[in-house]
């Protein structure tokens, strides 16, 4: 009777570490609960983190990935695309506290989905109950699929909702997710494109929010050093998961072109105005939009495996 070896297809589960790491869930929760009092702004980049690795070939951790050997290759942040991730180092430290805990049970993909659940809940975010069982990529990580895959920082509404219609989101839950930029920052080299006059008159750009921007991203060019150590928050509470970057959206006050469209375009802005004045159906439709977005292309049951340490695939 083998009992180990059936290849039943496999899907996510609410209850997928019951039994092999029940403390899971809080063993993320309190690691980065002390993480976040040392570093307010990490939040953030967890939460952009599960976007960019989801985006490309999917929830497989493929983005922790390093260059193995003494080849030269090059990796998903190699990609421009994925300027200003950062963090990728706390996933290291908590997976490290669960293979003392449960160990190889606990795949990196799902350290990354749960990180960035806690990104949101310790940031006045909702709790959002999420399905785990994914496993990590054998396959070796791609620049290339990362240049493709990820949107450009000029995205516009058309490419925003096409986005996130191919991950199964309505039109609410597309504007939802984009309530991610609720928290974090922007860097100047991200917003120069706004000060383009070809492009301003149909972004919803407030004139003296462009003020704002044009003092604290004066004209240096776009790949220049001081284009990318400068930064402006993603709304007035950029540390606090709320529905301030709504307000912001409607009033043109957003710091790259999707932030001020989504408060202007016909199809996004209801959703914005009725986020902007309910925060409970913000967070519900956000809640659903996150599990469709964390759930896209995962690996499962024999597609991948759990790594022991998260930048390597296992030997
Ligand atoms: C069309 C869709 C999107 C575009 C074009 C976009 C673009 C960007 C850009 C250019 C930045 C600034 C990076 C920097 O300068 O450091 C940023 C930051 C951020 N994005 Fe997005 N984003 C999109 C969707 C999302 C989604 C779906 C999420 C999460 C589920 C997300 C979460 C974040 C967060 C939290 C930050 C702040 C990061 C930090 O402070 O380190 N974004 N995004
Ligand atoms: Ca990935
Ligand atoms: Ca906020």
């Amino acid at each position: 009777d083998q009992m180990e070896t059936n290849n039943y297809e496999e899907t996510l589960s609410y209850s997928y570490y019951e039994k092999t790491c029940p403390k899971v869930e809080e063993i993320v929760k309190s690691s980065l609960s002390s993480m976040f009092v040392l570093d307010p702004t990490a939040p953030a980049a967890l939460l952009r983190l599960m976007f960019h690795d989801c985006q490309v070939q999917g929830c497989d951790a493929s983005i922790l990935l390093e260059p193995s050997g003494d080849q030269q290759q090059f990796t998903e942040l190699d990609s421009v695309k994925n300027f200003g991730i950062r963090k990728r180092d706390l996933i290291g430290s908590i997976k490290t506290s669960l293979e003392t805990e449960c160990p190889k049970q606990v795949s990196c993909s799902d350290v990354i989905i749960l990180a960035a659940r806690e990104a949101v809940a310790l940031t006045g975010g909702p709790r959002i109950a999420v399905p785990l069982g994914r496993k990590d990529s054998l396959s070796i990580y791609s620049k290339h699929m990362a240049d493709s895959e990820l949107p450009p920082s000029t995205a516009d509404v058309d490419i925003t909702l096409s986005l996130f219609a191919g991950k199964g989101m309505t039109v609410e839950e597309s504007v939802a997710i984009m309530g991610s930029h609720t928290i974090g920052v922007t860097h100047c080299n991200n917003v120069l494109s706004r000060f383009d006059n070809a492009n301003a008159t149909s972004q919803n750009l407030d004139p003296r929010f462009e003020t704002f921007l044009r003092v604290a991203c004066p004209e240096f060019s776009p790949t220049s050093q001081a284009a990318k150590v400068t930064f402006v928050p993603n709304d007035q509470t950029a540390v606090i998961f709320d529905s301030a970057y709504y307000d912001d959206a409607i009033a043109g006050r957003g710091n790259l072109r999707i932030d001020s469209e989504i408060g202007a375009d016909p199809r996004t802005r209801p959703f914005a105005e009725a986020f902007a004045a309910d925060q409970d159906r913000f967070f519900n439709a956000f809640s659903s939009a996150f599990v469709k977005l964390s759930s896209y292309k995962v690996l499962t049951g024999n597609e991948g495996v759990v790594r022991s340490v998260c930048d390597k695939v296992d030997d």
